[in-house]
């Protein structure tokens, strides 16, 4: 891939910096910052085995309350030798339905949805795992159905289309494979957009590139100074952790994510314990959760809300009131985006759960079979509007 530079300091390799304002990071995006933080705890080649921790720790932070609640059960299914259903109304259904009327089914609202898009350009965003692909234990063979890439082939061909998701975005690509959309990695911090319109293009984190079809495009990685440290604590994560059976650490460049889904749930306490005493010698990082999964990203202020406000701003749809924009995804890091789609009435956030919970979307789906529905049926109300 070839990598152009709009600036005067071309960077074609991972730095490690010196300071931030060197590297163009502007100061808003280091509001989380805490004093006394380094770039790197200049642990490059010796990984500290730690001490263990004292388990108070993620007890009394709320760690652990967060993890248990971080996925839905699987959903109740009855089972006869011929068929499969799911459990008949219960309380679990009732409560469903209630929260329904807060959240609205997307699929049974979408009259009301196409009545707002008339006439207006519609922009979709997706979240990936869990959105697209249905949540499985391996990570890395979430992969998403032919029939959902094809729906998902179709909505590019009408609308501009992006994908936001945690993972890194060249593991994104690979498992969606497609070339007409648009990809945010790492939880919106590593975007390759449009190079076309907007200010966003002359961003100090912005740099000229080609993809792989070698299209000009706008790589922009507001994280960059992070890569050395976050490839430092990936290291001590994989070392600490590895005794841990089932415990899983994934790479995303620009964070890291520590999966638990497969430890026993007695040592949840453990790898908890683990991260938070390593996250102690980096201030300048910060935990979130995820389903089942601790994500290590920098204290930037940066997250997918502020990618679809970017990819906007570069695909010159920013502050049009001829602009609806649909955002679909399930997990705590989509919140991000329903806020943002909430309070700058950008368009509908679309959670996709199949149990009850508090939300900042519009609308709701249950599982990614929906989502495609809702795909499918976007594209046929474009081919039946031209028409
Ligand atoms: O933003 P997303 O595209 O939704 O990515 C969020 C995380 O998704 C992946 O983990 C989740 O899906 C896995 C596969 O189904 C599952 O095993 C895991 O428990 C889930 O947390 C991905 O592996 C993470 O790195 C992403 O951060």
């Amino acid at each position: 891939m070839e990598l152009k530079s709009n600036h005067s300091s071309p960077v074609l390799t991972d730095p490690i910096p010196v300071n931030n304002s060197r590297l163009g990071i502007h100061s808003n995006l280091l509001s989380y910052q805490q004093s006394g933080g380094s770039l790197s705890s200049g642990k490059y080649m010796t990984i500290p085995r730690k001490k263990p921790g004292k388990l108070e720790d993620v007890w009394s932070n709320g760690w652990l309350e967060a993890m248990r609640s971080s996925s839905p059960p699987r959903k109740r299914l009855i089972k006869d030798k011929d068929f499969t259903i799911e459990a008949a109304a219960d309380d679990f259904d009732i409560a469903y339905c209630s929260w329904m009327i807060k959240y609205p089914s997307a699929l049974k609202s979408f009259d009301q949805i196409l009545k707002n898009a008339k006439n207006k350009k519609v922009a979709v965003f997706l979240d990936y795992d869990g959105t697209l692909s249905p949540i499985v234990d391996d990570p890395d063979r979430a992969f998403m159905s032919d029939s959902m890439r094809s729906a998902i082939r179709d909505v590019a061909k009408y609308f501009p289309t992006a994908i936001i998701s945690g993972r890194s975005r060249d593991k994104v690509y690979e498992l969606v494979g497609l070339t007409e959309l648009y990809y945010a990695g790492s939880h919106g911090m590593d975007i390759m957009g449009p190079v076309s319109h907007a200010e966003s293009g002359d961003h100090p984190n912005c740099i000229r590139s080609t993809d792989q079809q070698g299209k000009e495009v706008n790589l922009f990685q507001p994280a960059r100074e992070f890569i050395p440290m976050i490839d430092e604590v990936l290291k001590t994560l994989v070392e600490n952790t590895k005794d841990i059976k089932g415990a899983n650490v994934e790479n995303h460049k620009f964070c890291t994510s520590v999966h638990y889904r497969n430890v026993e749930e007695k040592n949840w306490p453990t790898i908890a314990q683990r991260v938070h005493d390593i996250l102690k010698d980096y201030p300048r990082l910060r935990l979130t959760h995820g389903r089942k999964v601790l994500e290590i990203r920098p204290v930037i202020d940066w997250n997918k809300g502020k990618a679809v406000e970017f990819l906007l701003e570069s695909l010159g749809l920013s502050d049009r009131d001829d602009v609806l924009a649909i955002y679909i995804g399930d997990d705590k890091t989509d919140e991000d985006a329903f806020k943002v789609f909430r309070e700058r009435n950008l368009g509908y956030g679309i959670l996709v759960s199949s149990v009850p919970k508090e939300s900042n979307a519009f609308f709701s789906v249950r599982d990614p079979s929906e989502v495609k529905k809702f795909l499918k049926a976007l594209v046929t109300w474009k081919k039946f509007e031209k028409a």
